[in-house]
């Protein structure tokens, strides 16, 4: 397909359902586009489909504006200074995804080796996350294998901490370990859907706030601190986490 998302380092496009699942073996019943600041070879036209880049793109800004604003409200929690992530964001070109959980079979998401999205952490900065009414969104904020769930609340986003502040912070923040599963469904739910019925398909949309391509992202360390992490350049960690992601070659 000519939109397929198929180089890592664009990372830009349509996916398809199964083509990225986790490493542990969990399939993931979801389809996703992916639009770009700077590149977006693949996004359909406007003559494929009206007014759907311009939507894109616009929403594209606001998202990028509030992410500005929300790693200087994480800045000041680390004690930074309000232009700390100026640099840092300067020639940033986050991913915004738009997600289609598909209606899925009860059964089949209950089982172990499916979910809607496997176990993860996001890899960027942070993530701004925003889901529909169905629910099935959990987070596991001490990495203790026990998840919570992110009810939906109208208006509002969930905010992902991901794992290049994880490093960069040396810790201070931690990165949100989260998955999709079955949404909590009410006994009357449950009767209705029956023990073979479908769950309802889910939306969600995420703006995976990633740090200009060329920053080496090296952690803060106070005096007499030992940095956890080995300094990594922004550009080569996302390609090579989105290459390994979709099972790519580095190089396409
Ligand atoms: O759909 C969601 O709520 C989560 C999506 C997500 O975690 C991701 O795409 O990385
Ligand atoms: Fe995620």
């Amino acid at each position: 397909m000519k939109d397929r998302l198929d180089n890592p380092a664009i990372n830009q496009g349509y996916t398809p359902e199964g083509a990225e699942n986790g490493k542990d073996g969990i399939i993931n019943h979801k389809e996703a586009y992916e639009h770009r600041r700077f590149q977006n070879q693949k996004c359909p036209s406007d003559e494929e489909m009206k007014g759907f880049k311009t939507f894109m793109d616009n929403f594209y800004q606001k998202c990028h504006k509030l992410s500005l604003e929300v790693l200087r409200a994480l800045g000041l929690i680390l004690n930074l200074p309000p232009t700390f992530f100026d640099n840092y964001m300067a020639r940033s070109d986050a991913q915004f995804r738009i997600l289609h959980y598909m209606p899925v079979p009860v059964h089949t998401l209950l089982s172990e080796r499916h979910a809607r999205i496997h176990p993860h952490t996001d890899f960027g900065f942070c993530t701004i996350l925003f889901q529909d009414s169905v629910g099935g969104l959990e987070i596991d904020p001490f990495h203790t294998k026990s998840f919570l769930p992110a009810t939906p609340i109208p208006g509002t986003c969930v905010i992902n901490i991901a794992d290049l502040l994880q490093r960069l912070s040396n810790d201070r923040l931690r990165s949100t370990l989260h998955r999709v599963v079955a949404p909590p469904l009410s006994e009357e739910k449950r009767r209705e859907i029956g023990e073979d019925g479908m769950l309802p398909p889910r939306y969600s949309a995420a703006f995976f706030v990633h740090p200009s391509p060329d920053i080496t992202i090296e952690p803060l360390v106070g005096v007499d601190e030992e940095p956890k992490y080995a300094p990594v350049n922004a550009g080569e960690w996302r390609t090579g986490i989105t290459a390994s992601n979709y099972a790519l070659p580095v190089s396409t």
